[in-house]
């Protein structure tokens, strides 16, 4: 039996395949915005696989200057897209957040593309909790503790899960072994699509 993490929730089919379909086309209307990058490890240089972007007010990006969140996109400059109504209306339902998420990070991953095991605490408020939608081909998602090297559980992510990380389980160490190729049909190309919705900064900071 996988047993989650306190406070790591998954909510399998949270997004029917209409809902996903139209959270695709907005996708694609934010990369046509703010392309694509490639992020790179910070003191090595050494690139990720996945490629991203972001929409909100601020974005996460990672160069050799480091982790951090800034409101524009790093190779055009520009403002990032505005985030899509669907993703604020899904937040205030799974997220028991008052406050707005500021921050959605697009992660792409092609077949062949992973993340290794990390905590996301580029955040100034982890009162608020990570909410992430998978779409596309299914991945094996791997999440643990709060510290390095604890025990972690593996679990197949489909196309429409939502796993929220919150409370106790909002600095969890997790990260996504691999890719299972062709098993959906919701994107063109295949591959994977992670968006994750975050706050920033604390409400009463701003
Ligand atoms: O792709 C995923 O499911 C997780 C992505 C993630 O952990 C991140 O972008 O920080
Ligand atoms: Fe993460």
């Amino acid at each position: 039996m996988n047993v989650l993490p306190k406070g790591v929730r998954h909510i399998p089919q949270r997004l029917d395949r209409q809902e996903q379909e139209a959270l695709v086309d907005r996708i694609r209307e934010c990369v046509a915005r703010a392309p694509l990058f490639a992020p790179k490890m910070p003191r090595t240089g050494k690139p990720l696989s996945v490629r991203m972007t972001n929409c909100g007010e601020l974005g996460w990006v990672a160069d050799e200057g480091g982790y951090r969140y800034q409101p524009h996109h790093p190779v055009t400059g520009d403002a990032w897209p505005e985030m899509p109504h669907e993703l604020l209306n899904l937040w205030q339902e799974v997220s028991g957040y008052d406050a707005p998420p500021e921050a959605c990070l697009v992660n792409f991953y092609s077949e062949t593309a992973k993340m290794g095991l990390h905590q996301d605490r580029d955040e100034d408020d982890f009162d608020a909790p990570v909410v992430s939608v998978s779409l596309g081909d299914d991945c094996l998602f791997r999440v643990g503790e709060r510290v390095r090297g604890g025990r972690t559980t593996s679990i197949r992510l489909r196309s429409g899960d939502v796993v929220v990380l919150g409370g106790e389980g909002r600095l969890s160490y997790h990260g996504v072994d691999r890719i299972y190729p062709a098993t959906s049909t919701l994107l063109k190309n295949g591959g994977r699509i992670n968006l994750t919705l975050r706050r920033v900064t604390k409400p009463s900071a701003t």
